[in-house]
């Protein structure tokens, strides 16, 4: 199994993304850590250790990280995921506590004990843990497997017309993490708005018939609300569990490489990923992005996941 350390800002599709997570064999995950993003810090770490026991996780260390961007004021997303940053569900009350180091620590920590090439970083959240820990500790940056994050964009924005949340809410931090030499997949809008919940695809999720499923469908029957009044989507995309499904079988989508960077200093660019797909890609890019999803695939990874995790209460 792959090893992966998952930084996250629960919200709605980062909990399926910790559910996918834990639920497939081919993904040991290792660590989850929260930053602020979809709700302020100590509502998305609440919501994280809820979740943990909607999947019965046990044993794996939860750190709670930054709880503002390195530069700018923090903006939540409540107009999606709701004032709890997980509106929907009745949220259970934790059952295990957090770890007692910074998320940033607990990162670092776990990539150093570990050999060179064999943890995965996948960041659903603002980049801001991430950003301090190559920071602090610069030595991660090769011994990282790669860092497979969601965020961004080529051609689609959701928080401005040019920029992704993730991105806009800490893009010193983006371009930080964009500048590393690490190998990185971008995972951004252009693929995540195809991982559509349609209501075919909510029906095969109840049909698991267990109580973490039904978690998740109520999470998705709020998630759809708010994505249809506030961005008109007829069906939710569930981004955040796109990056964990990549890493379980890179198939489940078409990748390009390309060199990206992060714009700091636009006025209608703000926080942009920038693709130069300016034919051929430099020798020295490790950075690619996410191009087409198998939707089938995709989905069926969630439903295969939820079925193997049953009722653990
Ligand atoms: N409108 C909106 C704002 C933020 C998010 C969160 N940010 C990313 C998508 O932009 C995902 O990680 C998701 O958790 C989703 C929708
Ligand atoms: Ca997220």
């Amino acid at each position: 199994p792959t090893k992966i350390i998952l930084d996250c800002d629960p919200g709605h599709d980062d909990a399926i993304a910790l559910l996918l997570a834990h639920g497939n064999p081919d993904i040991d995950l290792v660590a989850v850590t929260t930053v602020m993003g979809n709700q302020t810090l100590d509502k998305v770490t609440r919501n994280a250790l809820s979740v943990a026991r909607v999947a019965g996780i046990t044993g794996v260390p939860f750190a709670a990280g930054c709880a503002r961007p390195l530069v700018r004021r923090i903006e939540t997303a409540p107009s999606i995921h709701g004032e709890s940053g997980l509106d929907g569900p009745v949220l259970p009350e934790p059952v295990i506590r957090l770890d007692p180091r910074h998320a940033v620590d607990l990162i670092i920590d776990t990539i150093m004990a570990h050999e060179p090439g064999e943890i995965t970083l996948v960041p659903t959240g603002a980049l801001t843990n991430i950003a301090l820990a190559v920071r602090k500790e610069p030595r991660i940056a090769q011994r990282v497997r790669e860092v497979v994050l969601m965020g961004g964009g080529y051609h689609v924005g959701n928080w401005s017309a040019t920029a992704e949340f993730n991105i806009v809410i800490d893009p010193e931090a983006a371009h930080i993490v964009f500048n590393e030499k690490w190998p990185l997949t971008m995972i951004g809008l252009d693929l995540t708005h195809q991982a559509l919940a349609t209501p075919a695809v909510a029906a095969r999720i109840a049909a698991v018939g267990t109580g973490p499923a039904r978690f998740v469908g109520e999470l998705l029957e709020f998630f759809a609300g708010t994505y249809k009044e506030a961005q008109g989507f007829d069906h939710p995309p569930v981004h955040d569990p796109c990056a964990v499904a990549y890493v379980i079988d890179p198939s489940v989508m078409a990748v390009r490489r390309t060199p990206l960077d992060v714009e700091l200093t636009g006025t209608l660019t703000l926080g942009m990923t920038v693709a130069d797909f300016r034919a051929p890609a430099p020798a020295d890019c490790t950075t690619q992005v996410a191009v087409d999803l198998d939707h089938e695939k995709f989905w069926s990874l969630i439903v295969d996941a939820l079925e193997r995790i049953g009722d653990p209460e």
